[in-house]
């Protein structure tokens, strides 16, 4: 029978399959980080148990971390932050566990370190006690977010109790032109399919323009497939993925990475494949995405303006909008780039890699920040932060008037001293835009890195292909 990518690493990953239990799954990485672990290794300690593989496990620290350059354990922001850190770093050293620590050279957010270290690889299950791990899905790899007593059972056995989950194909067609990304794409995508569509299914995406995007682009849209409700997101390997892991850190090498690559070549879907639903987006010449709302399907075009309730006709989708422009600040029909913003956010698992620190550095080079806007760019990984530094993006950053900062999930996630004040208005290339996520009563719209640049220096949201 016809198996989806999907099936074929499932089936070469079931550990014990009966009728009535809930089947078990063997892992081949965990990730693991100091916010989702604490009570995991509690667990352990408490059982007296050990971590039974240590070495497909790695450790890192990037929710709590400061980010501010020079950073030491003064600088993190609370007692519940030097709490997870400290914790994460006895934890480690005590069940024999890598870590990358804040003052590590290879530290950065654990969906940014995985792909990059080669420490997520074709064909395999991944997990980590954190919903973005389908990030990892864009090389061909079942990648999975897990509860933290998931975490603890993962590390006693390396197994998971997982029921399977449905399969969902997303065909994506359409170009895209200078100035539009991946993150456009993603944006538009749950627009049009809705922030529930993926419930209880893992999705795989194909079509021209997925095949088109570079493999940093496919990792942007599978983050972002846990925002159109999705368990898991993946992408089927070729010749770019096998360019892409070639020579990474812990990958495979000569004749050994040759067969692996010839492998992870078969995992792509056979044709007529069963999948439990299949959607077709045709995005056409792709506009950049602004969102306007609380939730991420709520965007539109940046040329466009923001909706009027009183022209929706379901009561419960206008009391939403009515709910969402409130708590926004924004004013019915009122011309998205006329809106102002305070802070410009470049970071998160989602935009933190080098390309979208490219992308966001040409169009801010030669130009400088609107009088005003605070804006920050916090690279993914201090692998990448090296990188950026060796090419000039942090001088051309800098020279614009941005902050520079150290590698970490930063002000994605108001729980490590970036943040914004109540009221205040941010361009941020994160992923989710709900009320307080980046700090109590603060606005975010979640755009693309080179709308975000181009708003950095407009001072209002702007259209990068106008520059
Ligand atoms: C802290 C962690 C549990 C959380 C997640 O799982 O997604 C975080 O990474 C987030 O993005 O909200
Ligand atoms: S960058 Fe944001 S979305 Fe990604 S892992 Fe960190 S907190 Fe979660």
């Amino acid at each position: 029978m016809p198996r989806t990518m999907f099936d074929k690493i499932w089936d070469a990953h079931v550990v014990r399959d009966e009728p009535g239990e809930i089947p078990m799954l063997y892992i081949d990485r965990h990730l693991t980080h100091e916010a989702t672990s604490p009570q995991a290794f509690a667990g352990l300690r408490e059982r007296d148990l050990r971590v039974h593989r240590p070495e497909s496990v790695v450790a890192v620290i990037d929710h709590n971390v400061p980010t501010v350059p020079g950073r030491r354990l003064v600088d993190v922001v609370d007692d519940q932050s030097v709490m997870c850190i400290e914790t994460m770093e006895e934890n480690a050293r005590d069940f024999d566990i890598p870590l990358l620590g804040m003052n590590d050279e290879e530290q950065g957010i654990v969906h940014v370190i995985g792909p990059e270290l080669g420490l997520s690889l074709p064909g395999m299950t991944v997990v980590c006690g954190d919903s973005h791990t389908s990030t990892h899905g864009a090389l061909g790899i079942f990648a999975v977010g897990i509860g933290t007593s998931e975490v603890e059972h993962v590390l006693a056995t390396q197994c998971l109790l997982q029921q399977k989950p449905k399969t969902m194909h997303i065909e994506i067609g359409g170009e895209l032109s200078p100035g539009v990304t991946a993150k456009d794409v993603a944006l538009a995508v749950i627009g049009r399919l809705g922030t529930g569509v993926g419930t209880n299914h893992v999705i795989e995406f194909s079509g021209s323009l997925v095949s088109s995007l570079s493999i940093e682009g496919r990792m942007t849209l599978c983050n972002m497939a846990i925002e159109a409700g999705a368990r898991a997101g993946m992408v089927a390997p070729d010749d770019a993925t096998i360019e892409y892991v070639r020579g990474r850190r812990y990958a495979p090498t000569g004749e050994l990475f040759e067969r692996a690559a010839e492998q992870w070549k078969q995992l792509a879907g056979d044709p007529g494949a069963h999948f439990d639903a299949v959607h077709e987006v045709d995005l056409g010449t792709l506009t950049p995405q602004v969102t306007w709302g609380t939730n991420p399907g709520m965007v539109t075009d940046v040329t466009s303006t923001v909706p009027d309730p009183a022209f929706e006709d379901d009561p419960v989708a206008r009391l939403e909008t009515e709910h969402a422009l409130e708590h926004m600040g924004l004013t019915p029909g009122q011309r998205l780039q006329d809106v102002g913003v305070d802070v410009v956010f470049i970071g998160s698992c989602t935009n933190s890699r080098i390309e979208d620190l490219r992308l966001a550095a040409q169009y801010v080079s030669g130009r400088r920040v609107a009088d005003g806007v605070r804006a920050i760019v916090v690279p993914g990984s201090m692998t990448v932060r090296r990188q950026a530094e060796k090419e000039g993006l942090a001088d051309v950053f800098h020279a614009a008037g941005f902050e520079w900062r150290e590698a970490g999930c930063s002000m994605c996630i108001a729980m490590n001293g970036d943040r914004l004040s109540a009221g205040e208005r941010c361009a941020s290339t994160s992923n989710r835009n709900f009320e307080g996520r980046q700090g109590r009563g603060g606005r975010t719209h979640l755009v693309s890195p080179a709308t975000a640049a181009a708003t950095a220096v407009a001072g209002r949201f702007a259209d990068a292909r106008d520059l």
